[in-house]
């Protein structure tokens, strides 16, 4: 979102730049922070608040609804408005929602100790994509800055996550570098010169773009840059654009945190091809609701249906697996093989989700201890994080008691099974390995155990945060101050005693400090060392020489303990800080500890089977995709009774799918995309028995009313997707196919989708999964050697309609349209009238007599009406098609029709016009041209009351009704029926 004021208020005010010789010198620092961040919205600090001026204040009252002020100075009258800097949070949020960047403006010297002018600095320039504070940022998700340039005809895309120091490196074309940006979802795109624009496919994972300083990407600058993070940059990147967009990226992100030089934290520079994962664009992760669900409620995800995580470090790294499946199945087994091994030593599995859920989020508080930004409760989480390490290690290695695979049970990870070495715990290397890479940094916990109070207060300048013990000279102030404290604390005692005085009290004020407090009643027995302080109704307030002594003693004290404590803090703080790569890897270990407990528990709970990988070489190289009782992971966790469904697909077969609306034909299809992501993301999948090879790419293109397009012409966005899978998809591709061609006239859209399968089968050699209501392509099975057909059936009991879920070899009834109608309790003369258009249809098409009111079709009532080879079950002995496989452009088409695809036909003015689109299938319009339409006469109404409804039935615009209004349109007709009847 762009703020239409935008350029009045980043940078220098208008205000400010036309007082600018007037100013005074504080007013002056403000203007030139400004200046400095022309993109900007600087907050500048004054005490305890974030003030703006001038036409910038305006925006910040407008925006974090605050106070619009008046100020008057030498500098003249001019607007103010203040937001808390302890509460700063929330108006942040607003101001980024709002679309600006805010520079934070911090004194950077004790206000006390400044002569004069407090000197002030941007700290830090918080943006959409380079926020670190924990306020801003959601728990255990990542927030990227990217950004892209071109170099060499090849585009290099760079992104830096600032809270956590991740860095991410890879190049390729302009599409490949679409799709990653697509995965990687950056908040903020910086684009540098030459490079190519990109378009968020997803508005909701949309990130703002703008243009950066173009020196950033100049190839030696660039490089100048990388050096401190990665010594030999240009030897370290396959692509001159990579290194630019990494340069880039991070002098943005050095910029956005204070320009302060290199962000140490910034330890691992990932290089990666995008050909090395499996490749899911946006459309693919929409449309199998990998992370979004728009139809079912938000949390209805894949990646919900996985998490069980117990930290934001496993969330995050999840949800990158998730993301970026794998491709090498080595790899891939590896993490089965930890799933695997997790997913049966449950003692082991509960034990590291226990300990995991005690921890804190390592990388941010890491990236903060770095950026000297930790306060010691930061330091403190991130001690008892640590603390967690060994006990990990035991867990993993085999808890006392833990009861093995076999069995038998386990002591001290001994062996026990069998006479091998099989209950050696862990078992797998992946395991082993993650076992070796937790480090336990004992030196780092100790320090912090030893240096930081148990319970501190979150300000690190007031005392408190450094525990006793620690160091000497803190110790002895803070014994002074102590000892000080016990005299204070005694001497009203002992004073009542040397006076007399029994009301004599002592006490400590801010302003006055200590004093004894005598009542009026008593003036007269106040011994003379006392000295008058403050004079209240009924009393005074005295101090005595020696109480003056101690008093000075003490807040000398404590003042320099606390100056001490802040001293010894920061030294602890960089101490730790010179951990941070040990300790970001630790994070690493911990959080795909975390990711693969979860993906284990997963298995465990939801009885999911760890796939076999098949493909690669020898006799395994045509394996295709074979799952037994195969369920949707998301769809069987809401709904009751879920069928579970075979599929068997030879590698570069195609899956011409049938079925009523509703069947579970989408359902089958995702399940089977799911299992083939849940599997190379390194989980098991949800299946009594699997085997899957190993795909490069999945692609999906799922029907227009299934799509969320918002307003684009869905027939368009179909097209495009369609082009980009008939482009892109290979040996290696995962196909899903839904409905295509819908969004058009109907003989084009079964044109479109028999050449579409056609090619797939023949020029790329994808496997493929292709649910389709257009029956001709069930013809295909007959013509093509690797084309098959499966269907899904309904049946009706007591009147219901009842869909059984269930995919059968072959293709389903080419009428089912019409028997779902009559399932669905329209009036027997309607359905048996449609029955007989069917066939006359058909019998036209063929040259037979026509049979139109004839009435032949009886039918049979249940839907199940398979035949393995493409046309009806109702049809005439079949005159085999002389052509049937091409003529689908030219518009008169030679196959049957379902009902629906019939009355879409009938309501367009001109059958073989392929301009029809959806308008040409407009009920209402169509209807009222057929009444005068030739030979219009020729077609036999039924002269019943069911004409009418017939007429109501023609109108219907079924190209774009949902499943639940079609039902609802036959119960309205039937009623009509009825009433009629
Ligand atoms: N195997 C199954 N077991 C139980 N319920 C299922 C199964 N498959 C699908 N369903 C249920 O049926 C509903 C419809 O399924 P789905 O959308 O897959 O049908 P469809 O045949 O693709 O329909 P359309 O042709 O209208 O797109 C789903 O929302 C789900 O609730």
């Amino acid at each position: 979102m762009e703020p239409a004021d935008r350029e009045t208020v980043t940078g220098l005010p208008p205000g400010i730049a036309a007082a600018r010789e007037e100013l005074t010198p504080m007013l002056s620092q403000y203007a030139d922070l400004c200046a400095a961040h022309g993109d900007a919205l600087v907050l500048f600090q004054v005490g305890d608040f974030y003030e703006a001026f001038c036409e910038a204040a305006e925006a910040v009252a407008r925006v974090c609804e605050v106070t619009l002020t008046e100020r008057s100075d030498s500098t003249g009258d001019y607007p103010m408005a203040g937001i808390p800097i302890d509460n700063a949070a929330p108006y942040l949020e607003s101001l980024l929602d709002a679309g600006y960047r805010v520079a934070l403006g911090d004194q950077v010297e004790d206000a006390e100790q400044a002569s004069g002018l407090v000197d002030r600095a941007v700290t830090e320039v918080i943006t959409p994509g380079t926020v670190v504070e924990d306020d801003l940022l959601e728990a255990g998700t990542t927030n990227y800055v990217a950004a892209v340039t071109e170099s060499d005809g090849v585009v290099g895309l760079a992104a830096v996550d600032v809270s956590t120091g991740e860095c991410l490196v890879t190049s390729g074309d302009r599409d490949a570098v679409a799709g990653e940006l697509d995965r990687i979802a950056p908040a903020e795109l910086i684009a540098g010169p030459a490079a190519p624009a990109f378009e968020p496919s997803d508005a909701e994972r949309g990130w703002e773009t703008h243009e950066y300083d173009a020196d950033a990407f100049d190839r030696r600058t660039a490089a100048e840059r990388l050096e401190p993070y990665l010594p030999a940059p240009e030897r370290r990147f396959d692509a001159d654009a990579e290194l630019r967009a990494a340069g880039a990226v991070l002098a943005y992100a050095e910029y956005t945190q204070g320009d302060d030089g290199p962000l140490s934290y910034v330890t691992r520079i990932r290089r990666y091809d995008p050909r090395d994962r499996l490749r899911l664009d946006a459309a693919a992760q929409r449309s199998l609701e990998l992370f979004e669900n728009r139809g079912l409620g938000a949390s209805d995800t894949l990646f919900d249906a996985l998490d069980e995580t117990n930290c934001a470090l496993g969330r995050r790294c999840l949800e990158r697996w998730l993301r970026r499946p794998l491709v090498d199945a080595d790899a891939i087994r590896g993490r089965h093989d930890a799933v695997g091994e997790l997913a049966d030593r449950s003692l082991a599995r509960e034990g590291v989700a226990d300990a995991l859920a005690t921890a804190y989020d390592l990388e941010r508080l890491v990236s903060r201890v770095s950026r000297g930004r930790a306060d010691a409760r930061d330091l403190r989480s991130l001690g008892r994080t640590l603390a967690i390490v060994p006990e990990l290690k035991a867990t993993l290695a085999g808890a006392d008691g833990e009861v093995g695979v076999d069995g038998e049970r386990v002591a001290d990870g001994g062996s026990e099974a069998e006479g091998d070495d099989d209950a050696e715990y862990p078992r797998t290397d992946r395991l082993s390995d993650l076992r070796d890479r937790l480090d336990e940094l004992s030196g780092v916990r100790e320090l912090i155990d030893d240096a930081i109070a148990t319970d501190p207060p979150q300000e690190i300048t007031e005392g408190g945060v450094i525990c006793e013990g620690f160091d000497d000279d803190l110790d002895d102030l803070r014994a002074t101050e102590r000892e000080g404290r016990r005299w204070v604390a005694d001497l009203e005692a002992s004073e009542r005693e040397r006076t007399g005085i029994d009301s004599l009290s002592v006490g400590h004020n801010q302003v006055h400090g200590y004093y004894i407090e005598v009542t009026d009643a008593n003036a007269d027995r106040v011994p003379d060392d006392y000295r008058r302080r403050q004079t209240l109704k009924n009393s005074e307030r005295y101090v005595t020489p020696e109480l003056k002594e101690r008093e000075e003693a003490i807040v000398g004290a404590a003042e320099r303990a606390d100056a001490l404590e802040y001293e010894l803090f920061v030294d602890v703080r960089e101490r730790v800080a010179s951990e941070t790569e040990r300790i970001q890897e630790l994070a690493d270990a911990l959080a795909e500890l975390d990711a693969l407990a979860s993906l284990a528990t997963v298995a465990v709970e939801h009885d999911y089977v760890r796939p076999e990988l098949r493909g690669g070489s020898g006799a395994d190289a045509d394996a295709g995709i074979a799952i037994e009782g195969g369920r949707h992971p998301v769809v069987e966790r809401t709904e009751e009774s879920f069928v579970p469904n075979d599929a068997d697909l030879p590698r570069g077969s195609v899956a011409v799918i049938t079925g009523p609306n509703m069947s579970g034909k989408s359902t089958y299809m995702r399940s089977v995309a799911l299992a083939v992501v849940l599997a190379q993301t390194g989980s098991f999948v949800p299946a009594q028995a699997a085997s899957l090879p190993v795909f490069d790419r999945v692609f999906t293109r799922v029907g227009a009313s299934d799509d969320i397009a918002g307003g684009q012409s869905t027939f368009m966005r179909e097209m495009s997707e369609l082009t980009e899978i008939l482009h892109d998809a290979g040996p290696d591709s995962l196909v899903l196919l839904d409905e295509v061609g819908r969004g058009t006239a109907t003989t084009d859209g079964r044109a479109i989708a028999r050449a579409a399968a056609e090619f797939l089968h023949d020029e790329l050699g994808a496997t493929a999964l292709f649910a389709t209501h257009y029956h001709e392509l069930t013809d295909l099975a007959d013509e093509r050697e690797r084309v098959f057909n499966l269907h899904f059936t309904a049946t009706r009991e007591d009147g219901d309609v009842t869909f059984l879920h269930r995919v059968v070899p072959g293709a389903s009834s080419s009428s089912y349209g019409v028997e779902v109608a009559e399932l669905a309790g329209v009036p027997g003369p309607v359905v048996d009238r449609a029955r007989d258009l069917v066939a006359a249809e058909e019998g036209d098409r063929r040259g037979e007599p026509d049979v139109v009111g004839v009435g032949t079709g009886a039918g049979d009532p249940a839907v199940d009406g398979a035949s393995s080879r493409g046309p009806s079950n109702q049809e005439p002995p079949d005159e085999e098609d002389e052509d049937g496989t091409d003529d689908g452009g030219d518009g008169t088409d030679d196959t049957d029709a379902s009902l629906r695809e019939f009355l879409a036909e009938e309501s367009a003015d001109d059958p073989g016009d392929g301009e029809g689109g959806p308008s040409g299938r407009n009920g209402r319009e169509s209807a009222g041209s057929r009444a005068d339409a030739p030979g219009d006469a020729d077609r036999a109404v039924a002269p019943d009351a069911a004409s009418e409804v017939v007429a109501a039935l023609r109108d219907l615009d079924l190209a774009r009704m949902t499943p639940i209004e079609a039902l609802n349109a036959l119960h309205d007709l039937q009623s009509r029926a009825d009433d009629d009847g």
